[in-house]
């Protein structure tokens, strides 16, 4: 499709070698990258979730990795690992990456240097680095000798919804960038009459799937929120049990309490099920607090005191409804900005798998 090609043609024209893939695998390619990435959130914590494409010169992939956990490696740099050890090094030709590639030594090498040491002809990013320490890595691989040609997913109108994606992916990090506070989510489950009290003897109403939803969500976040009401009332576990949750991870309960009813035992109880306990007089000053201890991203699971007040304090990023009725389906309702992380979940975003290698 010579449309797609002229959209995705490079700045300064190029060798036949060097022609660009169609924007239709480039899109595809995107998308893989991002759904590896979001499967991280909630591990990488204070690092950003990143994911990586590595495509030969028919579109054809040959690696798709993610940066796992601060520390670790970068995404690139497991994606060039992947290529390396699957013999395929040498035919990389493009490569798509959610976040701009960092410029600097932090725990790892710049992923810009590993990339330039590559055969690769272009590069496609994301987002832009929000981290004025990291960023830089655009303009590194623009000036190599070898002229690597570098686009932003937003200077093209066709990979409009793979840019948003890729922000949404880094949003809770941005934030934290720019504000110095973690971005929330607040998951409210309401019945038919818009209570959210379960019934007698149950902690939770909604159904099997919503469930899962709410366990992922818990899964991707790097702390939960919650009132002494709603612990003193269910005891709940607040653990990733209806998907796997990562193996090695921080997760912080924050307990709003401001009359001192949460004892000591409560914060044991906590701690014993993987839980840093925090015990918190106000709320306003968790997003700073949570993001000065490193964590991105906080679930409010709270009760409809707790609630109300997030909603007057204005006190949020995300509003996740689940509204259950007899006899239907519950209703899922995601009030978020553009930039939504939870909008990339598995239940709420499933990227139509990655473009054949023959596709235009
Ligand atoms: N359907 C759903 O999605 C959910 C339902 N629930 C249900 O909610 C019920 C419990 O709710 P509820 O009793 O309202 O308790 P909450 O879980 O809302 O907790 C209330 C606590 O939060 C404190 N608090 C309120 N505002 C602030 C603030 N600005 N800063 C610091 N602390 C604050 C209150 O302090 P103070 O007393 O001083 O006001 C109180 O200690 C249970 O039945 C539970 O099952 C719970 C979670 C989710
Ligand atoms: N009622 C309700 C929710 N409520 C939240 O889930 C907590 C129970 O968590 P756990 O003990 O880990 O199963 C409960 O105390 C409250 O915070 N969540 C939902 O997804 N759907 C529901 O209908």
């Amino acid at each position: 499709m010579t449309e797609q090609h002229n959209m995705a043609a490079p700045a300064h024209g190029a060798s036949c070698d060097d022609t660009p893939l169609a924007a239709g695998t480039i899109a595809g390619a995107f998308d893989a990258a991002i759904a590896e990435a979001a499967r991280f959130m909630g591990a990488t914590a204070p690092n950003p979730p990143v994911g990586c494409a590595l495509l030969d010169r028919q579109g054809q992939i040959l690696a798709i990795a993610a940066h796992h956990q601060a520390g670790q490696a970068h995404a690139e740099q497991n994606a060039l690992d992947l290529a390396r050890s699957s013999g395929t090094f040498e035919k990389i030709h493009t490569a798509i990456v959610t976040l701009e590639p960092c410029n600097h030594f932090g725990q790892t090498p710049p992923c810009a240097k590993a990339l330039l040491a590559s055969p690769v002809k272009h590069v496609w990013i994301g987002a832009e680095d929000p981290n004025a320490l990291a960023r830089g890595g655009a303009k590194a691989l623009r000036a190599a000798p070898n002229g690597i040609n570098v686009r932003f997913a937003r200077e093209e109108p066709a990979f409009a919804a793979q840019a948003a994606r890729a922000i949404a992916l880094s949003a809770p990090f941005s934030k934290v960038q720019r504000e110095g506070k973690c971005f929330i989510t607040v998951k409210q489950a309401l019945d038919h009459v818009g209570s959210m009290r379960p019934p007698p003897g149950q902690k939770t109403f909604t159904s099997p799937s919503s469930l899962t939803l709410a366990h992922y969500v818990r899964r991707a976040t790097d702390a939960i929120i919650t009132g002494a009401g709603t612990i003193l009332s269910d005891k709940p576990l607040f653990t990733v049990r209806h998907v796997p949750d990562h193996p090695m991870r921080r997760r912080i309960l924050a307990i709003c309490d401001r009359r001192g009813v949460i004892g000591p035992e409560i914060r044991d109880f906590y701690e014993q099920h993987g839980f840093e306990t925090w015990v918190s007089h106000d709320l306003t000053e968790l997003p700073a607090q949570l993001a000065k201890a490193g964590a991105l991203w906080a679930l409010i699971e709270g009760g409809p005191r707790l609630t109300t007040a997030c909603e007057s304090l204005n006190l949020w990023d995300e509003w996740l409804t689940i509204r259950t009725a007899p006899g239907r389906e519950d209703e899922v309702h995601l009030r978020a900005p553009d930039a939504s992380p939870t909008a990339l979940l598995p239940p709420l975003f499933a990227p139509s798998t990655v473009a054949p290698a023959s596709a235009p």
